[in-house]
């Protein structure tokens, strides 16, 4: 975030540029009590791409963001998620391709004419003004009557929880007050999208939570379109309507949480959500939607989900939560092993079972589970639901 971290002398610029302030007026029709849910925008990346002489941070993207839609961006660093962020702001310029609001081209539009709020890690504050002046700053500007800023303005800061902190300055608040007020502030003049860079990144894990739920409230209160980036994987999962994993300035996969964890598109999806068994079959063939290969001595079987089989080594991926020792049922893919190491997580063991084939396979198994009191050297069966296996590809170097 850096290149776009603010400071004092491009601020005005960016303020300018946040909170929209050459732009239409109150498109709910000027003045009246704030509604409860916002007017929300679609947002549609059609083909963008952008390049920094020849470095391509974002290959033509594809992606459209319902409007109300919770969508969180989520990738390894330098997968050029914040380029596509301040490419959806009007900060930067696309190389390629186009945007549309609303199936309106915007490419061209300057961050001062989209009607989007923004809340950054770090986002300053005004220092010398209080709660309730920062959060009417944007409605003063656009000269919105006096009576509704004072309705709006308390509304939106109860909303954050902060009325009892009306009054203060910044200084005098928490980074998570603080956070508060910059979401209150990006959202009062109801942008069609508010777009979020890392915003809780510098706050510690309880407060993070804490503003999580508050956000995750204030999104389902207001409707409004939220775009948000972050590097924490649980954040995504908790928060999102649907999650768009970037890996190279490539959209790896969008879909819902659940989705994308329990059927990931490809294997870096699945490597990068979460943790995953990745077992090489051989001799692999398919039939009825079920893909069926070696391991070794054991015959294992899978769904094959979209993945076709023809040309790459086939992966049979399986969630560690999934596995469990001890005899296979009927419907279960069995193999032996040997336990190779235990390690305590709190809630669960995790246990890594040596097959003799080399693959290593990691087992989550309950803490107080007779295989989580088994030694390490011991001889032991690893089963598993066939369904609940998948089938992937090795693109690692595709
Ligand atoms: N102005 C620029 N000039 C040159 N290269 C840039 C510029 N902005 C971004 N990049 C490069 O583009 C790539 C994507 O950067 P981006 O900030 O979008 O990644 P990110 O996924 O947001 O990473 P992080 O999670 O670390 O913030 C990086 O390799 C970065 O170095």
């Amino acid at each position: 975030m850096n290149r776009f971290q603010l400071n004092y002398a491009n601020y005005s610029i960016v303020v300018n540029s946040v909170f929209n302030l050459s732009s239409r007026k109150n498109r709910k029709g000027g003045v009246g009590l704030a509604p409860q849910r916002h007017r929300a925008s679609q947002l549609s990346a059609i083909g963008l791409g952008k390049s920094f002489g020849n470095f391509e941070a974002l290959r033509s993207l594809d992606l459209t963001i319902a409007a109300g839609e919770f969508l969180t961006l989520l990738g390894p660093s330098g997968s050029g998620k914040t380029t596509f962020l301040m490419a959806l702001a009007g900060f930067l310029k696309p190389s390629r391709g186009r945007l549309e609001e609303d199936g309106v081209d915007i490419t061209d539009r300057p961050a001062d004419k989209r009607n989007f709020g923004m809340v950054f890690q770090g986002y300053a504050l005004f220092p010398h003004l209080s709660v309730t002046d920062n959060v009417a700053f944007p409605l003063k500007v656009r000269k919105v009557p006096a009576a509704e800023i004072k309705k709006r303005v308390g509304d939106m800061i109860e909303r954050v929880g902060l009325s009892a902190h009306a009054h203060k300055r910044p200084a005098q608040l928490s980074g998570g007050q603080q956070q508060r007020v910059a979401l209150a502030r990006a959202l009062v003049f109801e942008p069609g999208v508010l777009l979020l860079d890392e915003p809780f990144s510098a706050l510690d894990k309880n407060l993070r939570e804490g503003l999580q739920a508050e956000m995750k409230r204030v999104h389902r209160e207001t409707g409004t379109t939220f775009v948000f980036v972050t590097h924490d994987q649980s954040e995504a999962l908790a928060l999102s309507d649907r999650i768009a994993i970037f890996n190279h300035g490539q959209l790896m996969q969008a879909a819902e949480p659940r989705a994308i964890y329990t059927r990931p598109d490809n294997r870096f999806v699945a490597e990068f959500l979460g943790r995953i068994n990745l077992l090489p079959l051989e001799g692999c063939s398919a039939i009825d939607g079920r893909a069926t290969g070696r391991l070794g001595e054991a015959t294992l079987s899978a769904p094959t989900g979209a993945a076709a089989l023809a040309g790459r080594q086939s992966l049979l991926a399986v969630r560690p939560e999934h596995l469990r020792i001890g005899a296979a049922g009927a419907d279960d893919n069995s193999v032996a092993g040997v336990i190779a190491d235990k390690i305590f997580n709190g809630a669960e063991m995790s246990l890594q079972v040596a097959l003799a084939t080399g693959q290593r396979l990691l087992l989550s198994v309950p803490d107080n589970s007779a295989a989580a009191a088994l030694a390490v050297g011991a001889e032991t069966k690893v089963c598993w639901p066939v369904e609940s296996g998948f089938i992937l590809h090795d693109d690692r170097n595709a």
